[in-house]
């Protein structure tokens, strides 16, 4: 990453225009600095992960044998880990993973994908947080559950079965156990560090429809985060405005889930200053 030592970009948050303008000045950041984002993701969102970071400006590298982490995760800018296909052989790599992201401060970024539909994964997600994750980003089932550390009854497996509003207090306990901050996406976006809250409603409905979506954005925060590590929780927001934005942009010259996901990864590529400091829609709620 060019300019590793640059301070990173402190805007202030005091009025709607401020919070967009920061937005801008993130993802202007993740372009000037192209990030190294390690991604041990899950085999579904692969590709689109890889595509959202590169059209934003990143660099994604889906590097996950325990052979390799030693040599490479000292190296990288974020780490982002994602259990969505979650095996007995992953489990190890990431928590080697995670622990090597820590040891060399790296900001790292977890994917509670489907948390609540085995013991394994919530008890791999609960080590997983003893590794002190800067983000955890989820829809508000995977965020209800993985706060009361119980699976919940009724989860759908990848997809939310709750709006986000529903897990706003599970978010803000969360964020006080973990010590990270805590995003619980869906038709508005919640981001707190539990105190305080950021309240994001850029986005459209068909980005549900888009396999991979939410751990597309996820791999998004981990960008945005690597540019401004001290500033976790505007980083977050900033990046699920930009994607929201890139999906209602996209939308506007889609004929579906498959042409959506096209012209989102175009807007992520194509979004000028102008655009994201009129449309960014996010604000303070406490
Ligand atoms: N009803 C909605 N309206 C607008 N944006 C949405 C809606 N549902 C989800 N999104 C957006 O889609 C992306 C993925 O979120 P979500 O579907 O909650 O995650 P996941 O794919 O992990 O279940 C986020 O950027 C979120 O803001
Ligand atoms: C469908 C599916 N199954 C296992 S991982 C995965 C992708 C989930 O992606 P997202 O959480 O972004 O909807
Ligand atoms: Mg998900």
């Amino acid at each position: 990453m060019e300019e590793k030592d640059a301070t990173p970009p402190k805007p202030s948050t005091d009025t709607s225009s401020d919070w967009a303008r920061m937005a801008w000045t993130h993802l202007d950041a993740v372009r000037r600095r192209a990030p190294l984002v390690q991604c041990i993701t899950n085999l579904v969102s692969m590709d689109i992960a890889a595509n959202v970071l590169l059209a934003s400006g990143a660099s994604p590298a889906m590097i996950h044998s325990i052979h390799e982490i030693p040599d490479f995760t000292p190296k990288v800018d974020a780490l982002y880990i994602n259990i969505g296909t979650l095996s007995a052989e992953w489990v190890p790599a990431m928590e080697m993973g995670a622990k090597a992201a820590i040891e060399v401060n790296r900001p790292w970024v977890l994917d509670p994908v489907a948390v609540s539909v085995s013991s394994y994964r919530m008890e791999a997600c609960l080590k997983l947080i003893l590794q002190k994750p800067t983000v955890i980003r989820g829809n508000a089932s995977e965020i209800l559950a993985l706060s009361s550390a119980r699976r919940i009854s009724g989860a759908k497996g990848a997809d939310s079965d709750h709006e986000s509003i529903d897990a706003l207090d599970a978010a803000k306990s969360l964020a006080k156990s973990s010590g990270a901050v805590v995003a619980v996406s869906g038709a508005v976006d919640f981001i707190t560090d539990g105190d305080r809250v950021i309240s994001c409603s850029n986005g459209v409905q068909m980005m549900q429809k888009i396999t991979a979506t939410g751990c597309a954005v996820t791999a998004l925060i981990a960008a945005f985060v690597a540019v401004d590590p001290w500033n976790a929780l505007q980083a977050t927001a900033s990046a699920l405005s930009v994607f929201g934005l890139a999906g209602e942009l996209g939308m506007e010259m889609a004929n579906g889930p498959a042409s959506l996901r096209m012209h989102m990864v175009d807007w992520l590529c194509r979004l000028d200053e102008g655009t994201v400091t009129a449309r960014v829609r996010l604000s303070c709620r406490s």
